[in-house]
């Protein structure tokens, strides 16, 4: 059962419909979620929201209410486009996603501490690693929605808030590509002794990408563990409107 779901995720058919969000969690193929995060520092999970569920969030975009800060892109050269931080407490599926998704990842975030020489280990639950950010002072909530037009894009960067930095960070395409935009590509790249890269991480609406936040361990040329560092950040958008919700662990100071 466990296999045939994956086998259609991986094939993009649609099963997903009235498909609660913790299943849609527990049905990603969380060993091929690891491979690639470990080989290329991304991976997706194809299909986590509906295309109703992506229409819903999108439409939260104007409500002021629900946010606590919204930042114009081009003011802080961070690129041309918007994004509004939510206030606590989080828009219900959000939550739930953020506390869903974090279990399965703090296992790959240990080991790479441990690989990285990092003397950091994440607990299993959300709520200790979010008091041990509040107790530091990063007390703001992170997640967000972006918002870009015709022309917009993300800079290249990379999302620290503090000291406390959970390694892994989620977002997820809540527009549908070549129907609601074109161009707008989730691209990241990595910055190795051995070189530099990018990678464009094609998404459809409501699969969500994990990637890396600052560095992972990759095996060197004789074997041994080398570090590389990655960004992440959006090509222009051609044409159209894409949003997009961030969910990072960490919260800000
Ligand atoms: O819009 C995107 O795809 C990237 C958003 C982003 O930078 C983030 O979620 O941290
Ligand atoms: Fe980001």
């Amino acid at each position: 059962m466990h296999t045939s779901s994956t086998s259609h995720l991986r094939q993009g058919t649609r099963v997903r419909a009235g498909t609660p969000t913790d299943q849609l969690v527990a049905m990603q193929d969380w060993g091929d979620v690891e491979q690639s995060l470990d080989s290329n520092g991304s991976a997706v999970l194809p299909g986590l929201l509906s295309a109703t569920q992506c229409a819903q969030l999108a439409a939260l975009y104007p409500c002021d209410e629900i946010y606590r800060a919204r930042i114009v892109m081009a003011r802080h050269g961070f690129g041309r486009g918007e994004y509004k931080y939510f206030a606590y407490p989080l828009p219900p599926l959000l939550d739930e996603l953020r506390y869903t998704l974090y279990p399965r990842l703090a296992p790959i975030a240990n080991r790479w501490n441990r690989q990285l020489g990092i003397d950091v280990q994440y607990p299993d639950d959300l709520d200790a690693f979010l008091s041990r950010c509040h107790q530091a002072g990063q007390t703001r909530p992170t997640p967000l929605m972006l918002e870009y037009g015709e022309g917009d894009y993300n800079c290249l960067h990379q999302d620290l808030y503090g000291d406390h930095v959970f390694p892994l960070q989620v977002a997820i395409l809540l527009s549908e590509p070549d129907k609601d935009f074109s161009g707008g590509e989730f691209v990241m790249t990595e910055h190795a002794s051995a070189g530099q890269r990018a990678d464009v991480v094609s998404l459809r609406q409501g699969d969500a990408v994990v990637f890396t936040v600052n560095q992972r361990p990759t095996t060197g040329k004789r074997g041994g563990m080398r570090k590389v560092a990655m960004r992440h950040g959006v090509s222009r958008i051609r044409s159209g409107h894409r949003h997009t919700v961030g969910l990072i662990f960490h919260d800000s100071r």
